[in-house]
């Protein structure tokens, strides 16, 4: 009996195996899978893949069945009608370092504790009210932040305009998340800004343990990569310890002054559990790592991007400045209650999401379950990304898809909140970004001033032609040669 038993359960399986339909893909090599096709730009590799195998594409990162989706109805497929299947995370070797074992929102494992915690965040940082009430702070940032742009057009220096971002991201998110700047971050010799981009190139980096479980690590260690990411962490942990020590010396009076580090400890020092996790040290940094990381590196990239597409397109940028002094007027700072007035504004951000999404295969997604996927079958345990950049650049979907006119979207119902398929910046679904009121608030903001205030040139001897639209290698996809300008005080000579 067993031995036929054994048999029939041979068969089955065989018959299973035979009967599986998986999506296709270019032929794996032994060990390294498709590896070596990934390129120095893995989206621009997948995407000239994608033309010759499909939609749905199917590659080997090593060991590691991986789903490549290119096309807006695969993305509603995987990011709507098949969410719960997608909606876990790998749990990788960067990510995991940077997440004290995967303890945050973005890289943990979808379960109770994920939702608990982004619940807690969404109520206490991210919702349409909490943003709105941080109103104050983007307005005093922005504002400070034109102030020294003012300086440089004075003295006529050219300005490196992602630094200029991320020393604004940072200041708002501090102030926002952790209740004030702090003055020991070095903001202007660069050296804290390097620790955020060496931290995002970590979290984008690619380890040999992601993809050969088994020797993996050696291949880490003898790179280097290992005692990278150590380095990195350390830096990053150090900062966070700061910010705890802070809270916890303060002497809040009320609770109107209390931030969501102050809630966090709160939770700690009563033993509040989410989903049976008691909080911890650890479970706090985490969840910073992630409202200051998430925010602070993919708004300034949006800017720069933006930034490079008006000083390329002098005709846009001439619009758009147009709109904006005609609705902001003689004040000298434009606040929030001019922004929803700043249509064609809108329409530019838009495109410049679409061609230049941060995170271009939004964060990787691990499947759960079993599902059927446009007739192929998609196993547990299978990596997802969900080609954003590619999908911006269709042109089955998009007329002219490299070239820049913010007018396609006149008229037009798409939008980026996780809707449309065909424009996924902040992806969509469960694991949607919980940040887009927040980030928005701050580019729209930052954006409408620096082209209220200021005539934007190409540095002496630079043409439109000569802006470099490189794209840098990572989790999110800066610009490879950065953009300076020079301002040229316009609006802000005149006192409201
Ligand atoms: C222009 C600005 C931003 C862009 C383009 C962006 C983009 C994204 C993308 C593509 C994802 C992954 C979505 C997916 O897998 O479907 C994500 C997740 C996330 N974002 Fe954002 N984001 C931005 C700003 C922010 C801000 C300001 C915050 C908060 C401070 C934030 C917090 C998060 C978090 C916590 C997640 C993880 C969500 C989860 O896994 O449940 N983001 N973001």
């Amino acid at each position: 009996f067993n031995n036929r038993n054994k048999t029939a359960t041979k068969t089955m399986t065989t018959t299973t195996k035979k009967q599986k339909k998986l999506p296709p893909g270019p032929p794996p090599l032994p060990i390294i899978g498709n590896l070596h096709q990934l390129g120095h730009l893995p989206h621009q590799s997948l995407w000239k893949l994608s033309r010759q195998y499909g939609p749905v594409m199917l590659i080997h990162l090593g060991c590691v069945p991986t789903i490549i989706i290119s096309s807006p109805s695969a993305a509603r497929e995987v990011l709507k009608i098949h969410d719960l299947d997608c909606c876990s995370r790998p749990q990788l070797l960067g990510t995991g370092r940077l997440s004290y074992d995967h303890l945050d929102i973005a890289f943990i494992e979808y379960g109770d504790y994920w939702r608990e915690v982004r619940k807690l965040c969404l109520l206490n940082l991210l919702s349409a009210k909490r943003v709105q009430s941080f109103r104050y702070i983007r307005e005093e940032e922005v504002g400070s932040m034109i102030e020294s742009i003012a300086k440089s057009a004075r003295s006529g220096t050219p300005i490196n305009m992602r630094e200029k971002f991320m020393a604004l991201t940072i200041s708002i998110t501090c102030r926002v998340a952790f209740g004030k700047k702090f003055p020991w971050m070095e903001l202007n010799d660069g050296k804290f800004m390097d620790v955020i981009y060496e931290a995002t190139a970590m979290l984008g980096s690619f380890s040999a343990s992601d993809f050969f479980p088994r020797f993996g690590w050696i291949v880490d260690r003898f790179t280097g990569l290992h005692a990278r990411l150590e380095k990195s962490f350390r830096k990053l942990d150090n900062f966070y310890q700061k910010v705890i020590e802070e809270h916890r010396s303060a002497c809040k009076s009320n609770e109107e002054e209390e931030d969501i580090v102050d809630l966090l400890l709160k939770m700690e020092r009563d033993r509040t559990e989410l989903a049976g996790v008691q909080l911890k040290e650890d479970n706090i940094k985490a969840i910073l790592m992630n409202i200051f990381l998430a925010g602070v590196d993919t708004n300034a990239i949006l800017m720069d991007w933006t930034m490079t597409e008006l000083a390329r397109n002098p005709r846009t940028m001439q619009k758009v400045r147009e709109e904006i002094r005609s609705c902001v007027g003689n004040k000298k700072l434009a606040v929030e209650d001019d922004l929803p007035r700043l249509k064609y504004l809108k329409l530019v951000l838009k495109e410049v999401m679409r061609l230049h999404p941060p995170a271009v295969l939004l964060l990787p997604r691990e499947t759960v379950g079993h599902f059927n996927l446009f007739g192929y079958d998609v196993d547990p345990k299978t990596r997802v990304h969900v080609n954003v950049w590619a999908i911006g650049r269709d042109p089955s979907m998009w007329k002219d898809p490299e070239e820049f006119v913010p007018e396609r979207f006149e008229n037009s119902p798409i939008d980026y909140s996780g809707n449309h398929f065909e424009l996924l910046p902040f992806g969509a679904g469960r694991r949607g970004c919980p940040g887009i009121s927040m980030g928005m608030a701050m580019i729209e903001l930052a954006l409408t001033n620096f082209l209220h205030s200021f005539d934007w040139e190409l540095p002496q001897g630079m043409t439109e032609g000569d802006v470099s639209m490189e794209e840098g290698a990572g989790l999110t996809i800066p610009k490879k040669v950065p953009l300076t300008l020079l301002p040229v005080t316009q609006f802000y000579k005149t006192d409201a």
